[in-house]
């Protein structure tokens, strides 16, 4: 099967008005014609295979959204090829458009004076879906969304949540293969990011639908996204699952030991000693399929031993530890 995206030596670059620091460096910038060009996507080269579900990661500027608009066709690459369901996406942007999904946290798709229930509807006839087909989707999407009160409603009257919850059904009603989301938990509170997330990971299991997401929130990958692609400088950094940019960076399981009073130093063959507070003594694991219960076993027999807890690093630790690597050139884990 062919890979349902393919990017090759992508690359994409902007030119921006030079301008000096300062406020003279601000007036010279209106009446002199200096431009500099910036690479916003740097040779970026991937393949995504049918149901796959990817976060596009990377700091502010890093070139995600740059990407996502060539993907979806909106913008067209300087370089380097471009290929979504067999097709250049601006070059067959309006057949492109019928079978991907786009949400954008920052803009809403929706009608905004009109009851969301009419922006679906509009959906069907430019899509052209059967009645029956079209009825049957959104059944589907507005019970796991529960969207049956909000669907009467102005899309002006709805808050962020609400409203992202349309946003992401307007973008699956006309059965996508492939949706692009970009930053589509941004703003949500504890509650709303978690049903959005379930909703996700739930559609890319059960119908098979491509995932490709960007977002700052890294629970967002974690829960959705099996798949990291990272980013910096418009360069693609890291291609793998999390648990391989853990190993890459080193950054272990812990193993947390609580014991009923005090006690004194002891070692054990695989762990790394982190940091013994009072009763309670952390471990780093250098082993990464070391089980439970061989630590248990590993451990002195006399020790007072009330409580055991694995615990895996925090992802958003991980993340700062890739990105605060001092890496001479890109390190490139691509395909790890
Ligand atoms: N239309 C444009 N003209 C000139 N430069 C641009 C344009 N759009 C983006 N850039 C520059 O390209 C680089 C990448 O921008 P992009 O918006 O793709 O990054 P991003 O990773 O999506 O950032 P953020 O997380 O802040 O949204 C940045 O340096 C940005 O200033």
């Amino acid at each position: 099967m062919p890979p349902i995206l393919s990017a090759k030596h992508v690359v994409k670059r902007y030119r921006q008005r030079k301008q000096a620091s300062g406020l003279f460096g601000a007036l010279k910038s209106f009446v002199s014609s200096g431009t500099d060009e910036i690479a916003a996507v740097d040779d970026i080269s991937f393949d995504l295979e049918a149901g796959e579900a990817v976060g596009y990661l990377g700091p502010n500027g890093a070139g995600k959204s740059t990407m996502i608009k060539m993907m979806t066709g909106i913008l067209v690459p300087t370089h380097g090829h471009l290929s979504v369901l067999g097709r250049v996406p601006h070059v067959d942007r309006m057949k492109n458009t019928r079978e991907i999904g786009t949400v954008f946290g920052q803009r809403s798709q929706l009608w905004w004076d009109l009851p969301v229930s009419e922006s679906f509807d509009l959906s069907r006839h430019i899509y052209g879906m059967p009645e029956g087909h079209f009825r049957k989707n959104l059944d589907y999407f507005v019970t796991l969304l529960d969207l049956n009160d909000l669907l009467l409603r102005p899309v002006r009257n709805l808050s962020l949540g609400q409203r992202m919850r349309c946003e992401i059904v307007l973008a699956l009603l006309h059965d996508p293969k492939i949706v692009f989301l970009d930053e589509p938990t941004i703003g949500l509170d504890v509650v709303a990011k978690d049903i959005v997330r379930k909703f996700l990971r739930r559609i890319n299991l059960e119908r098979g639908v491509t995932l490709v997401v960007t977002s700052h929130d890294m629970q967002d990958i974690e829960a959705i996204c099996p798949r990291l692609l990272m980013v910096d400088n418009g360069k693609l950094l890291f291609d793998g699952d999390l648990s391989q940019l853990r190993n890459h960076l080193g950054t272990h399981r812990r193993v947390k030991l609580q014991f009923s009073h005090s006690v004194p130093a002891f070692s054990v063959v695989d762990l790394q000693l982190i940091e013994a507070k009072e009763s309670t003594v952390y471990f780093e694991i250098l082993r990464e399929n070391l089980s439970l219960l061989q630590i248990l076993e590993r451990l002195p027999k006399d020790l007072p031993l009330e409580d055991v807890r694995l615990e895996e690093p925090d992802t958003d630790e991980v993340i700062r530890a890739f990105y605060g690597m001092s890496r001479p050139e890109p390190l490139r884990v691509v395909g790890a």
